[in-house]
């Protein structure tokens, strides 16, 4: 993929790369798409890989639900500095059907930074199929002389992996996580803090099931060995015949998210009880007490937020996987700002109009309410 001339080879002519007629020999940047379901910890490897001490200068692209980029963005870079300083994020709501062109339009604006970094790391939604993101390097021609793919990484969630991988086939549509994890050069199982050594080995297992090549790591806090998720040339052939065989394995997958997971996201302006929050997300998360109009439970499957505590000069990050969430200070303070509560809730059979009411009338503190 680097341009390597076989000088040693007396029979063969001399190959000379095209870019180099220009004077400039063509270095392409290596990028790494990071899949994984919803919550299964791609944002927490990426800051990861970003604040450990390597001598590559990456940049992200984030490809999250959600509306707000503010909130996006503030959720999914942990601490500011100039590490950041490359970022660029994909929103659009439903990645397999609009990716190629927002996708393509990111890395193009990022390629204008040319020189600037020297890896680049896409992330998907949680929901996306990886094979078609991993198409658009090989559709695009364009983009191929400045990028190649060097691998797909699939960060799965030990303790909700198997569902998500047996319970997700709704309606006849192609289970997500299945399919990221077919198309995967590497696949992380992470948080295997939450699991016992008996249901990590039933999700070894399923995965090697549904991909025998796969290379399998197990992580806390996606904590890995850098070396072994980066620079893994998984596509390495000329003919890119190895990218085709990997997407021929999800050919038949319908390139759709499936319907019935959709996302909601709302602010609220005011100071919020740390109690009432709580009461408000157990009783959403584990009592599954909160019904859409047609009297349907909701399920959340993702949370997130950023939410002002009464008497707090830090913002407070929430973060929530199926029943399990987390309210963690950030080292971003309220200053002068607006304390406006932004949440992002992913799941089943989700109403805003209720959600944000019964937030707002149960948790915000203030009187200057609004929606
Ligand atoms: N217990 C535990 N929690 C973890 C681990 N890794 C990540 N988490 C938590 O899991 C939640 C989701 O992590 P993220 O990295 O945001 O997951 P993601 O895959 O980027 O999520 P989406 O982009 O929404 O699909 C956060 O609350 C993390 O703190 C782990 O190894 N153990
Ligand atoms: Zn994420």
């Amino acid at each position: 993929m680097d341009g390597v001339m076989m000088e040693e080879e007396d029979d063969c002519p001399d190959l000379v790369p095209i870019e180099t007629q220009s004077g400039r020999p063509a270095e392409q940047i290596p990028v790494t798409i990071i899949t994984g379901y919803l919550g299964a910890g791609k944002t927490t490897l990426l800051n990861y890989i970003l604040t450990e001490q390597h001598n590559k200068r990456i940049a992200v692209i984030l490809n999250e639900f959600g509306e707000g980029s503010a909130l996006e963005k503030s959720l999914a870079v942990s601490q500011a500095g100039e590490l950041y300083e490359e970022w660029l994020e994909l929103r659009n709501g439903c990645l397999c059907c609009s990716v190629k062109d927002n996708g393509l339009k990111a890395i193009e604006n990022l390629m204008e930074k040319k020189g600037k970094f020297d890896y680049i790391l896409l992330e998907t939604t949680g929901l996306a199929d990886p094979g078609a993101v991993a198409s658009m390097f090989w559709v695009d021609a364009e983009l191929g002389s400045d990028i190649y793919l060097d691998g797909i990484v699939t960060v799965i969630d030990a303790k909700y992996g198997l569902q998500q991988l047996t319970e997700e086939k709704a309606d006849g549509l192609v289970n997500e996580a299945a399919r990221q994890i077919a198309v995967a050069d590497l696949t992380i199982i992470n948080k295997t803090d939450l699991v016992k050594e008996e249901e990590l080995n039933q999700v070894r297992d399923t995965v090697r099931s549904i991909n025998g090549l796969v290379k399998i790591l197990e992580t806390q806090r996606s904590r890995v060995d850098l070396s072994e998720v980066l620079d893994l040339h998984s596509f390495d052939s000329k003919d890119g015949a190895n990218l085709a065989e990997k997407l021929q394995l999800v050919k038949s997958a319908r390139p759709h998210l499936d319907k019935s997971v959709l996302t909601v996201t709302f602010e609220v302006t005011g100071d919020l009880s740390e109690e009432a929050l709580n009461a408000f997300i157990q009783d959403l998360l584990w009592e599954k007490m909160f019904c859409n109009k047609e009297g349907q439970p909701m399920t959340v499957i993702r949370l997130k937020g950023i939410v002002s505590f009464a008497g707090k000069a830090h913002q407070v990050m929430l973060q929530g996987v199926h029943e399990l969430y987390e309210l963690n200070e950030t080292p971003q303070l309220w200053e002068e700002n607006p304390r406006i509560n932004r949440l992002v809730f992913i799941g089943r059979n989700l109403d805003k109009d209720i959600l944000c009411e019964q937030f707002t009338s149960k948790v915000v503190l203030d009187t200057e309410k609004n929606s």
